[in-house]
């Protein structure tokens, strides 16, 4: 599908404003750039780990939206104008010129595949489930993947790491929590090398339909994977459904600011002398959710492992 964009120059305190008068006119997803740097607050509400430098900010923004190429026969153009217009009237709007350009027509859900190949993490192949099994792969764990739009194909640093501490962990016959499952690549995993079942949480409604594809796709039966939608970190109903004193391993690749309060919670799930394996952190962070660990009386950290700029922290439920 071929999308016409309309970019608006304008200013910063007429961005809202722009945004409002947009709605109004049926124009939904807009985008809009500028210099203003995000507050602590804002990123955490928006689970940004970390707030990247910007240049000053000048005043001026650009707003952008979008109108599929099909539909557009320029009034939506010409009204965007008039709205423009009589904003002028009491808000600085700036240039408030119009330029249109036309997006590329690629397919941007799938377009990345071509970009994602078969790779290994040890011992283990991690393929698309569009490259074929080879002959280089027999008498090796495989695991064919196909993350949809969830996160979770196993090349981030943060999903590696994890994965590597599923190798050295899982010797078999475990019980799985694989907190913010995605693709439900790291249940897979854990399954793959002789975990008994593992159940998967994730907010995301479309990280359970990809945990379900992806588990029917390396042949694992249903029952040994369960996937449920919620926060098992505030959520009474979800914390039941996974149940107490019942996990050997618990992993968890999520930002710091998930982390930090899961690390209070999650010990009540995990039998004595079970394992949380996390990863997610951005080592500016690394301290912080640390120190977050040990104000749990109940989790002694074993392992902290490095991947370029992300961090694994592999911490112990004490009593064994
Ligand atoms: C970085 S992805 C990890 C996906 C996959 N486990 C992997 O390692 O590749 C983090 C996932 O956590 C989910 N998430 C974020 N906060 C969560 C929470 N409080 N409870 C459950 N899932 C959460 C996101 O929707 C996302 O799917």
């Amino acid at each position: 599908m071929k999308w016409n964009r309309y970019t608006i120059k304008t200013t910063t305190e007429a961005v809202d404003l722009i945004s409002c008068m947009l709605a109004e006119l049926g124009i939904e997803g807009i985008e809009i750039q500028d210099n203003v740097q995000l507050t602590q607050e804002e990123a955490k509400t928006m689970f940004v780990d970390f707030i990247p430098e910007l240049p000053p900010d000048d005043g001026t923004a650009k707003v952008n939206f979008y109108i599929d190429a099909d539909e557009d026969d320029n009034t939506i153009l010409g009204k965007v104008e008039e709205g423009l217009e009589e904003l002028r009237t009491f808000v600085n709007v700036g240039d408030a010129t119009v330029t249109e350009s036309q997006t590329e027509d690629k397919d941007w859900i799938n377009n990345w595949k071509q970009y994602w190949h078969t790779f290994t993490i040890g011992d283990l192949y991690i393929k698309p489930t569009w490259e074929p099994v080879t002959d280089e792969m027999k008498g090796h764990q495989v695991l064919s993947i196909d993350p949809g739009t969830a996160f979770g194909t196993g090349s981030h640093e943060t999903t590696r790491m994890v994965i590597l501490q599923l190798q050295k962990y899982i010797k078999g016959g475990e019980e799985v929590l694989d907190v913010g499952c995605g693709s439900g690549i790291l249940s897979v995993v854990a399954l793959k090398y002789g975990a008994n079942h593992a159940l998967g949480t994730d907010l995301d409604p479309n990280a359970i339909i990809a945990s379900e594809e992806n588990a029917q796709q390396n042949d694992i039966a249903p029952e040994k994977l369960e996937v449920i939608e919620g926060n098992i970190i505030d959520d009474k109903a979800v914390q039941d459904r996974c149940g107490y004193e019942c996990y050997d391993v618990v992993c968890a690749n999520i930002l710091a600011d998930v982390l930090e309060p899961l690390s209070a919670e999650i010990t009540q799930h995990m039998k004595p002398g079970a394992y949380f394996i996390t990863s997610g952190i951005i080592d500016t962070k690394e301290q912080e959710v640390a120190e977050c660990f040990k104000k749990n009386p109940e989790l002694e950290i074993v392992e902290i492992n490095h991947d370029g700029e992300w961090v694994n922290i592999t911490a112990r439920k004490r009593g064994i």
